[in-house]
């Protein structure tokens, strides 16, 4: 995506890397460790598909094992290269150690553009991929543990874990060898629309820093915010969803495969999720202005620009043309190198990918402990929340009787009470806490250390420093 003078995305991070380590003290050799890929498979495996046998080629990289299991999705897109999963699964060691989710980092793909194959096809394809994968500990509960990512979602994720468990059937952790499956399948409430969410939540703690809003040259709250998003993918959709209907902020560009939808009164962001469900993209979709180039909105007046589809889409060729003050990459590397220098000299804050994309991660590390714990998530806390709620309506109902008085609970005291036992309620307060501890970790260093110029270096310092630290503990 970017242009041809820009280095390719995993140069890009190193880049970003090397900013971040040549402003710390690390003992020598140790950032050439930290920073370089430990292992990439890469796999051509052959399935017999309409009659003939079709060759597909696939990676699973491990950038670090400074922890165990290594972390990280499986993308099913035509652009899947060797250097891309390499960027990725550096990405996720950043962000693994940035949100403390005790993971290495890893990344996997599949060169494929899955809109070509019928279901049954594609359950063939990953069952194949995920059993060349598998015998070789590339998925493993604890080894390495895979989960959603561009082009893939809870189905493909539950042949996986199926296909895992087919090959380990003694292995009663098999259901931890994949994260993000269905609810019926060992998944978590509140996994599908984490990562959407997580944004949600970045967002939210951005706008609770008054100094932080006024460095991206913007005053107030959410509320009414302009809000560009490329990409109405699962975390795109659920951004825009989130923000548009619990924040008030405007939707007033949606960009896609297929061209953009700009309406700066705001769009309805289901209403045109529906819309590409059913019709295959934005193409004709009243009520907006379509533009058939999309990327040109990405340089529209607004105040929020969220690109939340590829990487490289913020690049030399455009940078210095974008008017957002303030990105947040819910993608992966949607800001090349290059850019990032353009955009930080022009005042643009970013908001980076590894903090603001990691609520996938986050609620992703809840799903292998509820699946390695045996119990379903909230079960115990239940129990003890509802002996605790049995404890003070007695001690209630005895405090009003030595007043004289008589009192009894509302009807939905005792579910007011539980709510914190729910899954779903505890997996969004667990997202809530890591993405506002985070953001914090990140901000003090952004504004304690006048060598940091933008809050990704800062995101940078914090998990290199995390990582290093892992490394030390081992002797290495
Ligand atoms: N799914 C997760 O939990 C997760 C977690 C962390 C990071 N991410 C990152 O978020 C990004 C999106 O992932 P996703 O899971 O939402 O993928 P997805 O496949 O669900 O959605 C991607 C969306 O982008 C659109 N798109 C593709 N090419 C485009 C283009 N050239 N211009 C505009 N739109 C285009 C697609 O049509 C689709 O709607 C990726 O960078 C991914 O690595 C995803």
């Amino acid at each position: 995506m970017s242009s041809q003078n820009e280095p390719s995305f995993r140069e890009s991070v190193d880049l970003m890397f090397n900013r971040a380590v040549s402003i710390m003290d690390l003992p020598p050799g140790l950032e050439e460790k930290i920073r370089v890929c430990n292992a990439t498979y890469t796999v051509r495996f052959g399935v017999r598909l309409r009659g003939k046998i079709h060759t597909f080629t696939g990676y699973r990289s491990v950038h670090s094992e400074h922890m165990e299991p290594v972390k990280g999705g499986i993308r099913y897109a035509m652009g899947v290269n060797q250097d891309e999963v390499e960027a990725l699964a550096a990405l996720m060691t950043y962000k693994c150690a940035l949100v403390e989710a005790p993971f290495g980092g890893s990344k996997g793909g599949l060169c494929i553009d899955p809109r070509e194959y019928e279901e049954h096809e594609l359950e063939l394809i990953t069952r194949r991929f995920a059993y060349e994968l598998a015998k070789r500990d590339l998925i493993h509960p604890s080894q390495n543990v895979p989960a959603p990512d561009m082009g893939t979602g809870e189905r493909e994720m539950a042949w996986i874990a199926d296909q895992y468990a087919r090959m380990n059937t003694t292995d009663i952790n098999s259901r931890a060898c994949v994260t993000g499956k269905p609810l019926n399948a060992g998944g978590i409430a509140g996994r599908v629309e984490a990562t959407g969410r997580g944004v949600q939540y970045a967002l939210r703690e951005f706008f609770r820093h008054p100094e932080d809003i006024a460095k991206a040259g913007l005053s107030g709250t959410l509320d009414g915010k302009r809000v560009i998003v490329q990409g109405l993918g699962n975390v795109g959709y659920h951004a825009a969803k989130f923000l548009s209907e619990e924040d008030g902020a405007l939707i007033t560009g949606i960009i896609e495969r297929d061209g953009a939808l700009h309406r700066e009164e705001g769009l309805d962001v289901e209403a045109v999720r529906n819309w590409i469900v059913k019709h295959g993209g934005i193409s004709g979709y009243p009520d907006a202005t379509h533009t058939a180039d999309g990327a040109a909105l990405l340089e529209q007046d607004c105040d929020i620009l969220i690109p939340a589809a590829l990487e490289g889409v913020i690049n030399m060729s455009n940078a210095a043309r974008i008017k957002a003050p303030l990105i947040i990459e819910a993608a992966n590397g949607p800001v090349t190198a290059g850019a990032d220098e353009v955009l930080r000299d022009k005042g643009t804050v970013i908001i980076p990918d590894m903090y603001a994309n990691a609520g996938g991660v986050t609620v992703s590390y809840f799903e292998w402990v509820k699946n390695l714990s045996h119990i379903r998530f909230g079960r115990m806390q239940r129990r003890q929340e509802e002996a605790r709620h049995q404890l003070v309506v007695d001690q209630m109902e005895s405090l009003s009787e030595a007043l004289g008085k008589t009192w009894s609970p509302s009807p939905d005291f005792k579910q007011r009470y539980l709510r914190g036992a729910d899954e779903l309620e505890l997996v969004r307060s667990g997202l809530d806490d890591t993405m506002r501890i985070a953001y914090q970790s990140m901000r003090e260093v952004w504004h304690d250390r006048d060598d940091v110029m933008d809050l990704r270096t800062a995101a940078y310092l914090v998990s290199i420093e995390k990582v290093a630290a892992s490394y030390r503990a081992k002797g290495l």
